[in-house]
């Protein structure tokens, strides 16, 4: 997932070889004075210590701030091109990952927020292990080699136990998004748990309780382990020390003159490896992290996300026809589900008509409602716009319309191209669907206040009208409206909105003014099972609901 930019990181590479010579230079000079040894530059030797100093200050500055710039980059363009997916993604693909899994994916994201002090350090200890083994080699090449041998055992030691935690902490994410799903649960159904003392306990005790607890357990484990490794490594280093001190020289690996040196060197690698050590536990976090989001980029990747997004200003033609040809939709199996179909569906829309959708529950409305928006793409059959077959460019098809699900969501910034300040539409609107009481004036804020149920629907009303969309599609908008209104709604509101040439399909259970609909359209186990003319014969509401 993390494209890495390989120019940037060969940059970074090279940088940090002067930075990590400078530092180098340093040590050298020091090791120098203290083993009193006679160095070929010792002229001005205490000049050359503060202008390597300088140096070293300067590169240092600048090669941090190009690791901060660059993994912040890295970060930042990752999250958009995730939410670039999200934005393409259908919503069948949605309903599928689960939003606790996206949650789950931001959070890997922002693992990456403590790269730059991860990675400059990584980088910097490096670099100076190299320069202080190839100085090893320099005094001895035997004794470089034991040293080497032993870093080496403790790197295979490293990468065979990382090994094994890599799936601790691969289960330990993957614990964090049934986490995340159960955190929807107590947020969402605050009110419902606050009724129910024994569903609150058991989501709280059983499920938040026990994913934590296990949480805990696991990264207490990782943890330790990761704990262990560090100290022994570090007593590895000592051990080093020992046997650089009363080892090396008995078995005359090493002259007693070159063994101050050795440990001040030592002393310089124990700080690098302790980092690159130490740093392990995060980069082994973060190697999980970019695996999920690997296989979450891919898996959007890999569902069809070949739709065309259009700029928001793409000319919209008139709706004068809408048509289904046997469209056909059915929901995947999962387990403990039954698949249900929808279709085949044939349908004619034509310009202008009121038609309302009906049928018991599960009956398959909101599932047409779906296919009829472009939400959904149907499994089988053809839908035409003014006779062109709507191919894969859904959202052109979808800028068509404006729908208000029963779910509706009121955005809590203004993200359309007008604005409601001194906007004429606007306050006619609020007018017309008795707001201009409740909402105090016409600025953004006022317009993003907490709203009633009813009142929201009215909001998302306004919201939609503002749209001008040649097709308004409603989802049991009435049913959280009183009785007056509702009366207003289906006598006034509605043939006004035809009279302006607007198209409206309306699901709807309000029998009692189905006479102000054109067409009456009844829904059973998937399929039209009516399609009444409304004007064509008296509509017998209570026949309707029969089976
Ligand atoms: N995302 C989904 N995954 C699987 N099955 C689904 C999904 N959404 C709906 N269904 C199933 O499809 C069937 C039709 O549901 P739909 O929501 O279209 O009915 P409806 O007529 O709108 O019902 P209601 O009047 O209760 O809102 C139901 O059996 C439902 O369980």
């Amino acid at each position: 997932m993390f494209k890495p930019d390989w120019k940037q990181i060969l940059f970074l590479c090279l940088i940090s070889i002067p930075n990590s010579l400078f530092t180098f230079g340093i040590l050298f000079i020091i090791n120098s004075i203290v083993t009193g040894k006679n160095i070929f530059i010792s002229a001005d030797l205490d000049k050359l210590f503060f202008v390597i100093i300088a140096l070293s200050f300067g590169l240092n500055l600048f090669f941090q701030r190009k690791i901060v710039g660059f993994t912040f980059n890295l970060i930042y363009e990752n999250e958009i091109r995730i939410f670039q997916s999200l934005r393409q993604t259908s919503l069948k693909q949605l309903e599928t990952i689960g939003p606790e899994r996206i949650y789950g994916i931001v959070e890997d994201v922002r693992l990456f927020a403590y790269m730059p002090g991860f990675l400059s350090a990584t980088l910097s200890a490096l670099m100076s292990l190299i320069i202080c083994l190839t100085y090893y080699f320099i005094l001895s090449v035997k004794a470089a080699l034991v040293v080497i041998l032993l870093i080496g055992f403790l790197v295979l030691l490293y990468v065979f136990i990382n090994k094994r935690l890599f799936q601790r902490v691969l289960s330990l994410r993957s614990m964090n998004d049934a986490y995340f799903k159960v955190v929807d649960d107590a947020i969402k159904g605050f009110k419902e748990l606050k009724m129910n003392t024994i569903k609150s306990h058991n989501l709280f005790e059983h499920f938040l309780g026990r994913n934590r607890r296990e949480v805990r357990d696991l990264e207490t484990g990782i943890g330790n382990r990761y704990l262990a490794l560090n100290l022994f490594s570090q007593y590895g280093l000592y051990l080093m020390m020992g046997i650089i001190l009363f080892i090396l020289p008995a078995v005359h690996l090493l002259q007693q003159k070159e063994v101050i040196p050795f440990v001040v060197l030592l002393l310089f690698i124990i700080g690098p490896v302790s980092t690159l050590l130490g740093l392990q536990n995060y980069y082994t976090r973060a190697f999980v992290a970019n695996g999920r989001i690997a296989t979450f980029l891919e898996e959007m990747k890999n569902l069809p996300l070949n739709e065309i997004v259009h700029e928001p200003l793409t000319a919209l033609s008139e709706v004068s026809a809408l048509r289904f040809e046997n469209i056909t939709y059915h929901y995947e199996s999962r387990i403990g589900d039954s698949t249900f179909h929808l279709g085949p569906v044939d349908l004619n829309i034509t310009k202008g008509e009121t038609i309302f959708i009906i049928g018991g529950n599960g009956s398959g409305k909101s599932t047409f409602i779906n296919c009829l928006t472009g939400l959904y793409k149907p499994t089988g059959g053809r839908i035409f716009l003014n006779d062109q077959e709507v191919g894969n460019d859904d959202q052109y098809y979808r800028n068509h319309m404006t729908a208000i699900f029963t779910d509706n969501h009121l955005f809590s910034r203004n993200y359309d191209n007008y604005s409601l300040e001194g906007n004429k539409k606007y306050e006619r609107l609020l007018k017309v669907m008795k707001l201009d009481n409740v909402v105090a004036d016409d600025r953004e804020e006022s317009a993003r206040r907490k709203f009633s149920k009813g009142q929201s629907k009215r909001m998302a009303m306004i919201f939609a009208l503002m749209e001008d969309a040649p097709v308004l599609v409603l989802d049991e908008w009435a049913a959280d409206q009183d009785p007056y209104f509702r009366k207003y709604f289906y006598e006034k509101l509605l043939p006004e909105l035809k009279k302006q040439g607007k198209t409206i399909i309306a699901v709807t259970h309000d029998d009692a003014y189905f006479k102000y609909a054109d067409r009456v359209i009844k829904f059973d186990y998937g399929k039209i099972v009516r399609d009444i003319q409304v004007n064509e014969k008296p509509l017998e509401t209570e026949t309707l609901w029969e089976l």
